[in-house]
């Protein structure tokens, strides 16, 4: 796994065009301090401490999706919300988020193997002729890059739906496990980009904009699960699971204020704490391993 995860590294790195010291995905972000304020309302699916009623403090980093930070805010519809949960024990807990309920790769192979054909994504845009006959043979992928064209960014870093995308499994007391996926929700509400507006976006104007909501109050959002059924994939990222699942709601999280903490920080999505448990998903796995090479050469570099 750590050997596929460098290639695919050494394969982002040799596509986009990333500076030393960046991260390799998500590359521009701000940072942010805030906390946690939970209604319980789950604590017979999951011993989580911060899951049970109280407040726990956290980091949250917004971003968008490019290993290449020079990319325009425009280019990168896809943006990202990672949080990391400060637990009382001294224990840290991840939740990474993107503005897109599903990833187009289902195994860390095919990933890396497109990554592999592609000979440059510095303009902005996958060649889909360059992929041919790959995204025949992986059709849920062929569909998402073509989306990624028509996708609409959310109007600001505060106003994105912002999904995990991968199942997880709560634990509870009695060991018993539920299979869950995390939605945050915008408390002002979704609010997307129009393409006209896209246009018109300088580069940098989702982290002034962000910055000056935050300064004028918080920014908040609401954490829900939806409950998975036993006919619910854990272990494809590419599949989302019905709409009308059974929905909890874990609490909001209040953004408070900006900090550059984050900026060193490695969210890797499989960090949590007792009572939440990885799925079987072999993305969500492999990227343990791809965010540790990241983080290593980017410190090395700094
Ligand atoms: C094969 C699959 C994937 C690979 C190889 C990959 C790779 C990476 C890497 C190398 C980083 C930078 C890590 C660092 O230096 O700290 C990163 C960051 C990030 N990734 Fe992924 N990623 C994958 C899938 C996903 C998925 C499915 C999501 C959806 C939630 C996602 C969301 C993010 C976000 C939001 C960040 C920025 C986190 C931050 O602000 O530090 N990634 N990714």
């Amino acid at each position: 796994m750590d050997r596929l995860a460098k290639t695919t590294v050494d394969r982002i790195e040799k596509v986009f065009d990333v500076p030393a010291g960046y991260r390799r995905a998500h590359a521009r972000g701000k940072s942010y301090r805030g906390y946690f304020t939970a209604t319980g309302s789950a604590n017979h699916l999951t011993k989580a401490p911060h899951f049970q009623s109280g407040e726990s403090e956290a980091l949250v980093r917004f971003s968008h999706f490019s290993p290449d930070p020079k990319w325009t805010d425009a280019m990168s519809p896809v943006k990202g919300m990672a949080v990391q949960f400060l637990l009382a024990n001294g224990e840290v807990t991840n939740i990474v988020g993107v503005t897109s309920p599903i990833f187009f790769a289902k195994t860390p192979e095919i990933f890396s193997e497109i990554l592999g054909v592609v000979k440059s994504f510095k303009k902005g845009k996958p060649s889909l002729k360059e992929l041919g006959s790959l995204l025949a043979d992986y059709p849920e992928s062929g569909a998402m890059l073509t989306n990624i064209r028509k996708m609409q960014a959310p109007s600001s870093f505060a106003t994105g739906q912002y999904y995990a995308v991968h199942a997880f499994y709560f634990i509870n007391e009695e060991d018993q496990r539920q299979p869950i996926k995390y939605l945050w929700e915008p408390e002002v509400g979704v609010e997307t980009l129009s393409p006209l507006d896209t246009v018109s976006l300088s580069t940098g104007s989702f982290e002034k904009e962000i910055e000056d909501r935050v300064a004028k109050g918080p920014v908040k959002f609401r954490l829900d699960i939806l409950l998975g059924q036993p006919e619910d994939p854990t272990d494809d990222p590419t599949k989302e699971w019905p709409k009308e699942r059974e929905k909890l709601t874990l609490g909001t999280l209040t953004i408070t204020e900006a900090t550059e903490e984050a900026e060193n920080i490695v969210f890797d999505p499989t960090i949590m704490t007792a009572g939440i448990e990885c799925s079987e998903d072999r993305i969500l796995n492999f990227r343990h391993h791809a965010y540790q090479i990241s983080h290593h050469r980017r410190t090395i570099e700094t």
